[in-house]
């Protein structure tokens, strides 16, 4: 029987196999921000266990509120600082180089084909774009990772998704997954992995499989993840070439991570893609979606773009090439957070910034912030966000505050009609 890339995976990190069902993988990464990470160091310290298994393995950012808002997260991000010095941790992003956890550690190459990941935070499941398994995982299992390099998961079952046909203009890997969300509910892959496959997965970019990948925990996935390939070769080159002589080489390295033909899923669907619209959600479940077009005409107060599902440069560019010589709607406030420095500088030198701000925009330092409802754009009661971000529960972005979560394309276009509105329309124009 052949396997799926997730038992290739799981296998080749083997390190103990207390029960069939039971699997403890030795890990390549150990993800920390400031939110989950100083909880198990403090944890740590207190038990005298106060060691990381390898500095190098560590990868550490200030990213949910950043700069500080308060004592609180001052302190939450001083215990961060104080953790990497004492452990060396070189790889440590403070204020001026830190960004969205899951869009900066991709970009410094930090994960490879056939790594195993975790990190204190359900998006980590972004990283499996790279054809990685990565895993979000509680305060225990993060303090055991950095204590040990090690951590115990459920032997891995895959549901596959084949994704057939051809994206139409103006629809994006985001209404995909909001489509795929809305088909498979909330609960559909709940302690699965979420195999994406076909061609439309193929043609899509690093930042469009990160999209996709980042929502697979709103499927309750343990990790999305797409086999790699040589657009996953090309992004890494940078960081890989001292490791191969050609991309083409690495290409076929990375083809020992594909799912074998004859691997078992649990589940596999099928979805053509070709007659998709954008998607949005209504009400406060990720799977609660509609055509934008069963929507339009819905007020909002805010456009938010940004955050590890849509703030990378290629969303910046969808949106400002919609917000391009147009203003906000009036009475609509709108924030963009570029997720990375480098995203921030890249948008600066393509006169993307320029667009955000002449179309009257707040133009945003790197950070989660609004997207979790901590800080820089919180919504007040009765407000009503269309947010290019992951999840539109209740008061997530503010007390009884609302969140329709689309692409940066939707998102663009309903601020400057000021309604949720379909956005074909308003692209190339
Ligand atoms: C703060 C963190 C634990 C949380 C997560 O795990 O997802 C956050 O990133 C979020 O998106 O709500
Ligand atoms: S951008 Fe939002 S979803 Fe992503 S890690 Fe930050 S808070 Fe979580």
């Amino acid at each position: 029987m052949g396997k799926t890339i997730a038992e290739k995976i799981f296998a080749a990190h083997l390190k103990d196999q207390p029960s069939p069902e039971n699997m403890v993988l030795n890990l390549d990464v150990v993800m920390c921000h400031e939110i989950t990470t100083p909880i198990a160091i403090m944890d740590l310290v207190e038990k005298g266990m106060d060691q990381v298994f390898d500095p190098t393995k560590i990868k550490a950012v200030i990213d949910h509120v950043t700069p500080a808002k308060d004592s609180k997260t001052a302190m939450q991000g001083k215990i961060m600082r104080d953790w990497a010095k004492r452990h060396n941790i070189k790889d440590f992003f403070d204020i001026g180089e830190n960004g969205v956890c899951h869009a900066l550690f991709p970009e410094k190459g930090f994960v490879r084909p056939g790594y195993t990941v975790i990190m204190g935070d359900s998006h980590t499941c972004t990283h499996g774009a790279f054809g990685a398994f990565a895993a979000g995982v509680g305060t225990t299992d993060l303090e055991v990772g950095i204590y040990k390099g090690v951590c115990s998961f459920r032997a891995p079952k895959t549901m596959k998704i084949v994704l057939e046909g051809s994206l139409a203009q103006g629809v994006t890997a985001k209404d995909v997954i909001l489509a795929i969300i809305k088909k498979i509910t909330v609960n559909g892959a709940t302690d699965k992995i979420i195999e994406f496959v076909g061609p439309v997965v193929d043609k899509m970019t690093m930042a469009a499989r990160m999209t996709l990948c980042n929502m697979a925990v709103e499927a309750g996935g343990t990790c999305g993840i797409c086999l790699p390939d040589r657009v996953t070769a090309e992004y890494l080159w940078p960081f890989i070439q001292g490791e191969f002589a050609t991309i083409d080489d690495a290409v076929s390295e990375y083809t020992k991570w594909h799912s074998d033909p004859d691997a078992a899923y649990e589940q596999v669907i099928t979805i053509d893609v070709s007659s998709l619209t954008p998607q949005v959600t209504h009400g406060f479940k990720p799977d609660q979606v509609k055509d934008v077009t069963e929507l339009a005409g819905s007020p909002i107060d805010q456009v938010y773009i940004g955050s590890c599902t849509n703030g990378r440069i290629e969303d910046l560019r969808d949106a400002a090439s919609i917000l391009k010589g147009k203003k906000l709607a009036p009475g609509v406030r709108g924030i963009v957070t570029p997720a990375t420095p480098l995203i921030y500088s890249q948008a600066l030198e393509e006169g993307i910034i320029k667009i955000f701000m002449d179309a009257g925009f707040c133009v945003l330092n790197p950070t989660c912030g609004a997207c979790l409802g901590m800080s820089s754009g919180v919504l007040a009661e009765g407000e009503v966000c269309a947010s290019t971000t992951n999840r539109n529960f209740n008061g997530r972005m503010g007390k009884g505050g609302m969140v329709h979560l689309m692409s940066p394309f939707s998102a663009a276009a309903a601020a400057v009609a000021g309604t949720i509105v379909d956005p074909r329309p308003y692209l190339n124009k």
